[in-house]
């Protein structure tokens, strides 16, 4: 399923987005998860961070969820716990299927890249405005869905990378970011042009998040001591 781009607020809230998602197609860390060279060291690498993002991915729409006009709260929380349930379910199958030690998952704690990125999302849904929230979040679902898109049409020379590849390509997924768009699509009507403005900084600040997250992954990015 095709995502909506024909909204009023698209070429001011997408364009950060847009362009952030051509520079992490050409991400030496998406290029080798598509063509099958990325070492299992920075995919493990990755798949570690990434659930211990989800954790506090998931109590940021939570927040927001609780933030949220009536009608929309619901369809936030659920999010929420869907990112859970990728925590629980799929994280831990990608982490076996691709021969990662379950003790590095234990003694693992977020890297500086997981923790900066945890704590915009968290103090943004906390502290400011919905909408605010809302937009810092937004990258999250639509770069990761237009990332399994995209990399869906190839296919993964990886069958473990594959099957991240599928999972961010499924069609749940997309319904997934089309309510999310459509719940911004509602916020925006309500908004000032100055409102909209904190907007897209809030999603110029998470796009570049999302970049780094996959550049500490290919670093092996490591707190000084
Ligand atoms: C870092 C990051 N951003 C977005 C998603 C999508 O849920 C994810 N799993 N991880």
């Amino acid at each position: 399923m095709a995502l909506r781009t024909d909204y009023p607020w698209w070429p001011t809230l997408g364009a950060p987005m847009q362009d952030g998602l051509g520079r992490v197609l050409d991400h030496p860390f998406l290029v080798g998860l598509a063509d099958g060279t990325l070492p299992r060291e920075a995919f493990g690498y990755f798949v570690i961070q990434d659930t211990l993002y989800l954790g506090d991915y998931a109590r940021a729409l939570a927040l927001l969820a609780a933030k949220a006009p009536d009608g929309d709260a619901g369809t936030l929380a659920a999010h929420a716990g869907e990112a859970v349930a990728a925590e629980l379910d799929l994280h831990p199958k990608l982490l076996a299927d691709a021969g990662i030690d379950p003790d590095l998952m234990r003694q693992t704690r977020p890297s500086p890249a997981t923790t900066a990125y945890t704590s915009y999302l968290l103090a943004t849904a906390a502290q400011r405005p919905f909408h605010e929230g809302l937009a810092a979040a937004l990258p999250c679902y639509w770069i990761y869905q237009q990332v399994g898109a995209a990399l869906e049409a190839e296919g993964s020379a990886d069958p473990v990378y594959q099957q991240w590849i599928e999972a961010y390509a499924a069609a749940d997924f997309a319904d997934t970011v089309a309510q999310v768009l459509d719940i911004v699509d509602r916020t925006v009507a309500t908004l000032t042009e100055e409102q909209v403005a904190a907007m897209r900084r809030h999603i110029e600040t998470t796009t570049r998040y999302e970049w780094m997250f996959w550049d500490a992954a290919v670093r092996g990015e490591r707190w000084p001591w």
